[in-house]
């Protein structure tokens, strides 16, 4: 039996009892799957309704397959960069650096919006629009050495950058400026100033691309406490960070990683929204009220870690169900994610949310 086929059990059991240094080197973990199932064994206000979670796995697969769903839907969408280079390495970085918390108190006339190629967009694709309309103004934004210039990158220029065509200002714009001067210096003390080496030094392992930057960028480090464990990691923008460069770059090049199935869906706001939707996530009376009357629900409050945990577990039985289905299906968690995301936004945009998103105010998601 060659060590790839041993069990990986075995062998962690063996490295740690026998000290035998010609075994192979222990592959990289982010272990956030085992975080979030013990978040769903142990959580009392959120549960998985198993009918529908089959149901809602046989919809998906039928959907990805009619709409030809793959790596390919990432590039397809209009304000996502096109050119398989490092510019597009340092678009994405930057894009997950800041991918967190759009979502406005105000109503949608009201709330914070930007207006670029003639048309205004909110939520994730605002963010995406004023990095595109930075650089069309010549605004190095994407670029690591600009947000460590102090000179330059002030914070007039960056709210300028950010200028919203509403009253409102993006939320979290303190934030957001310090994690780009947090990334800036650590990318300068560690990684050349580029996001590239950071995927070299992963050596084309996207679990070992998630560690790194939880361990060296604090603002990707997205773990909780919950019940008996300290230390429950959802890393949610570190793993969409690493299946945006998969997807932008078709699982090629920059985005080539030989454990991308590591990757777990990533809990955010939209996609719990749309689990509930579809009737697999439930919620206890209490918490959906809260949801219902949009209450803000404290960042670590246990509503929230149980919301986010088991949405991730929720999409790991999707996942198994449709494979169990159709083995052979070019199917992840990533792309069941990315799926999800753009479904709930299609409906958001069709006007036919049925049940609002929750709110929590956090730069984790
Ligand atoms: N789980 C998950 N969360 C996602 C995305 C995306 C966008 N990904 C693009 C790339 C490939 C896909 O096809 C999408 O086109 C943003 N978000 C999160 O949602 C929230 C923003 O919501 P709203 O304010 O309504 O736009 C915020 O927490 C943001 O971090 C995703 O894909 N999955």
């Amino acid at each position: 039996m060659s060590d790839d086929e041993a069990d990986p059990e075995l062998l962690d059991f063996l490295r740690q009892h026998f000290q035998k240094t010609d075994l192979p080197p222990a592959k990289p973990e982010t272990h956030v799957l085992e975080g979030a199932e013990y978040v769903y064994d142990n959580a009392t206000d959120v549960a998985l309704d198993s009918q529908s979670t089959r149901a809602a796995a046989a919809m998906i697969y039928e959907q990805m397959q009619k709409r030809e769903y793959s790596t390919k839907t990432w590039s397809s969408h209009e304000l996502h960069p096109k050119t398989k280079d490092e510019s597009t390495v340092a678009f994405i970085f930057t894009i997950d650096l800041l991918n967190f918390s759009f979502w406005s108190e105000k109503d949608d006339e009201e709330r914070f919006a930007i207006e670029y190629k003639g048309k205004r967009w909110t939520g994730y694709w605002s963010l995406v629009a004023a990095l595109q309309r930075a650089l069309d103004e010549e605004i190095p934004i994407t670029s690591s050495d600009f947000w460590q210039n102090e000179e330059e990158c002030t914070e007039e220029l960056l709210k300028h950058v950010f200028r919203s065509s509403t009253e409102e200002e993006i939320p979290m714009f303190h934030e957001r400026m310090a994690c780009l001067r947090e990334a800036g210096q650590v990318l300068y003390e560690k990684y050349e100033s580029s996001f590239t080496k950071c995927i070299e030094v992963a050596n084309r392992s996207a679990a070992a691309l998630v560690n790194l930057l939880a361990e060296d960028f604090p603002c990707f480090n997205d773990v909780v406490s919950f019940e008996n464990r300290k230390n429950v990691r959802f890393l949610k923008r570190a793993q969409i960070c690493v299946a945006d460069l998969w997807a932008a770059f078709n699982g090629e090049g920059f985005g080539e990683f030989e454990d991308i199935d590591k990757i777990t869906m990533f809990a955010d706001y939209r996609v719990p929204q749309m689990l509930n939707t579809l009737g697999c996530l439930w919620y206890n009376p209490s918490l959906a009220n809260a949801i219902r009357q949009k209450r803000i629900i404290e960042s670590g409050h246990t509503w929230e870690i149980q919301l986010r945990g088991c949405s991730i577990w929720c999409v790991e039985l999707i996942r198994r169900e449709i494979l169990r289905n159709h083995p052979d299906a070019k199917v992840n968690a990533i792309l069941i994610d990315f799926f999800l995301y753009d479904t709930m936004k299609e409906q958001e945009l069709a006007g036919q949310e049925k049940i609002p998103h929750h709110r929590t105010r956090s730069i984790w998601y």
